[in-house]
């Protein structure tokens, strides 16, 4: 069977266009959605993701505020911004972009960001939420994987999801609203005895393990839905996922590639994710 490839890039430009039509609705009840990103330091990937937010953010509608700080940055200067950030009622989502230098303690960065505001969802009240089933902001990759699977009619009920990675940003959140959408999960991790033996019985795989093809064909069952959600930057300098993506399309009955597949969803859901933050504020004034 070959593989059906899910176009991340259109389906992202779907969410960003409803996203559009919301931020109009909320305007026009005298609301400007505002999305605060901060960013430590001058990784060149992280720089490149920081650019797109503030590009999307502002070509939806909403008010975009970046903070570029410097490498040696304190962790308690970065506190107090993110403090200031929590009182501005201008700015809706605050997002600290990760990996954060060396010096700094990333979770409790992510801890002093106030809940209502945490649209990338890794404070531990959203997690907690997610782990509950209540409603909280849910980390925009594996919510955008869920997007992704809905829209390309994906079932996932009485289906065996396996993931692949135990992240707190991908891997757990995503095994979660696998489970709530009534798939069975497993997760594998880098101490998983027989890796291929379990993600041979995935019906649906999500590779988040951050190796360059270390998914194969020797992985996958035929016919598996396999989702990609790795990054890599390769020896030749462009990206690859985590999935060997030519020799696993002829058994996947659907597939997304690296570019193109999981990575546009996650700003999409960032600005998803900041409309809803922006909608709450504004019903709770009244
Ligand atoms: N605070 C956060 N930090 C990080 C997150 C996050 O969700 N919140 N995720 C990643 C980086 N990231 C967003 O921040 C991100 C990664 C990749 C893409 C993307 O669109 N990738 C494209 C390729 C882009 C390229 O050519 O480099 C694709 O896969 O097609 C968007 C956002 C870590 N940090």
């Amino acid at each position: 069977m070959e593989g059906k490839i899910i176009d991340g890039k259109e389906i992202s430009r779907q969410v960003k266009e409803e996203v559009k039509s919301g931020v109009e609705r909320l305007k026009a009840e005298g609301m400007t959605p505002g999305l605060a990103v901060i960013l430590v330091g001058d990784d060149p990937a992280s720089a490149a993701y920081v650019g797109s937010k503030e590009r999307t953010t502002k070509a939806l509608g909403m008010h975009s505020e970046v903070i570029r700080m410097d490498r040696e940055t304190s962790e308690s200067a970065l506190l107090d911004e993110i403090t200031r950030l929590n009182g501005d009622p201008a700015i809706h989502g605050i997002l600290v972009q990760l990996p954060l230098p060396e010096q700094i303690d990333e979770q409790r960065v992510i801890a002093a960001i106030h809940p209502d505001k945490d649209v990338d969802g890794f404070h531990p009240e959203n997690a907690g939420r997610l782990m509950a089933g209540m409603d909280g902001f849910v980390p925009c990759t594996p919510l955008g994987i869920m997007v992704m699977l809905e829209r390309s009619g994906v079932d996932l009920n009485g289906k065996h999801a396996v993931v692949v990675g135990r992240s707190n940003i991908v891997g757990k959140p995503m095994a979660m609203l696998l489970l709530q959408a009534n798939a069975t999960v497993t997760i594998c991790h880098s101490r998983t005895e027989d890796l291929p033996a379990i993600t041979r019985q995935a019906d649906v795989l999500v590779a988040a393990v951050g190796r360059e093809g270390m998914i194969g064909p020797e992985h996958v069952k035929d016919g598996a839905v396999v989702i990609d959600v790795g990054i890599n930057r390769g020896e030749d300098g462009k990206l690859h996922g985590d999935v060997d993506f030519e020799r696993v399309l002829p058994a996947a009955s659907s597939i997304t590639p690296v570019p193109g597949g999981v990575g546009p969803m996650t700003i999409a859901m960032l600005m998803s994710n900041t409309l809803k933050s922006a909608g709450k504020a504004l019903r709770e004034s009244r």
